[in-house]
């Protein structure tokens, strides 16, 4: 029995696959490698395609007795989806959609996906919980929130059971040292702040300072990427018990502004960072923050690592790796 972990060798999925790897199960990662690297992967059998290949996804089906499907691979750069909205629907719609028939057709009943906290939009309190009703803001929150509504309503019709993660700000580097955030032309904000500290950039903007929150900057939820895929194997532990399908938070409950995140980079290195301010950048929330307490309940879900010199510290470290 197999877990087929797709975009497994991109940032979030290359963590995942160390820790399911390290727990001794048998993998294959179905990878574009479009963002995704063969270096990231530690563990596993790699299978270069794509998941706009039915006829691949049935092979792969075909060929390997898939036990859970861990759902990574999708596009995932917010101003991006504003600019080319087709090319989100293509690849985190449509493309789930052939993964997801291909787990029907095949009889694979577990399934884990990578949601993200922008099904949420705006909540008027910026902080959410699951029941917080969805209202996406953009193209790539809209193109997860129907990928949820399809595992729904395929869980409802037929033997299978998932649970969908909406991941809060995902951010840092895997403690081991030996992977991290290496997608190139990556933009999030402390990848970006990295680069700036290793002199790969020579500065970066503060999107936008006129919200309104305590400095100006937009509030997130970073959460350290190994406490996220903890709780991957905590969700896959509970499907095999049986569990049903679930939506659930991941984030740490509490956030910061862009403003403190790159003090907390000058904490770290001890110099001032090159940041501009800049205007705002199209599709973001002023403020998301996650209510965090049903994974816990749910799942049991320990994180670790909620402590933001600790996350900031890991992915300065790793850039420093980074060639
Ligand atoms: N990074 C975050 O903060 C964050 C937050 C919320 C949700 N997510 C979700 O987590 C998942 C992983 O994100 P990440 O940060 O690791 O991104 P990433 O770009 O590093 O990884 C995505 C992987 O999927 C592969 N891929 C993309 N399209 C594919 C296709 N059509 N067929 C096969 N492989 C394909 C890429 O090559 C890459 O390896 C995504 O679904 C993303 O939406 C990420
Ligand atoms: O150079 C930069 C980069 C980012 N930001 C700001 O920093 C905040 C966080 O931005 P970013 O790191 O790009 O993350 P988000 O746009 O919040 O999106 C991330 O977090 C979402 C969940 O909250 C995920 O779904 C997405 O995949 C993931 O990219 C936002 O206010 C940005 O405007 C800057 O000011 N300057």
């Amino acid at each position: 029995m197999s877990i087929l972990v797709t975009g497994g060798a991109g940032y979030i999925g290359s963590h995942i696959v160390s820790l399911l790897g390290a727990a001794g199960e048998d993998i294959i990662i179905f990878d574009n490698l479009t963002t995704g690297k063969k270096e990231n992967i530690l563990y596993g059998k790699l299978i270069v395609g794509d998941l706009n290949d039915q006829a691949a996804i049935d092979k792969l089906f075909l060929e390997n007795q898939i036990d859970a499907v861990l759902h990574f691979a999708g596009s995932i750069v917010v101003p991006e989806s504003v600019e080319n909205p087709s090319l989100y629907y293509q690849n985190n719609t449509e493309n789930s959609l052939n993964l997801i028939k291909a787990c029907i057709k095949h009889k694979t009943k577990k399934f884990i996906f990578s949601s993200t906290a922008a099904v949420y939009g705006m909540p008027e309190s910026g902080v959410a919980s699951e029941e917080t009703p969805t209202n996406p803001i953009n193209p790539y929150g809209r193109s997860k929130l129907m990928t949820e509504w399809m595992l729904e309503d395929v869980s409802a019709a037929h033997d299978f059971n998932y649970v969908a993660l909406r991941y809060f700000n995902v951010a840092g580097a895997s403690k081991t040292g030996k992977i991290g955030q290496s997608t190139p032309r990556a933009t999030h904000l402390l990848k970006t702040a990295a680069e700036v500290v290793t002199k790969k950039r020579e500065k970066m903007a503060i999107f936008g300072t006129d919200y309104k929150t305590k400095d100006g900057t937009c509030i997130r939820d970073y959460i350290h990427v190994d406490d996220l895929a903890q709780a991957h194997l905590d969700a896959l532990a509970y499907l095999g018990k049986g569990g049903r399908s679930q939506v659930l938070n991941c984030g740490y409950g509490h956030g910061f502004t862009v403003k403190e995140v790159i003090g907390a980079v000058e904490a770290c290195t001890g110099e001032k960072l090159n940041v501009e301010m800049g205007p705002r950048r199209a599709g973001d929330a002023v403020e998301l923050i996650s209510k965090a307490e049903k994974i816990k309940d749910i799942l049991g879900w320990k994180p670790l690592y909620d402590d933001l010199a600790y996350i900031v510290k890991s992915a300065i470290e790793w850039e420093k790796k980074l060639k």
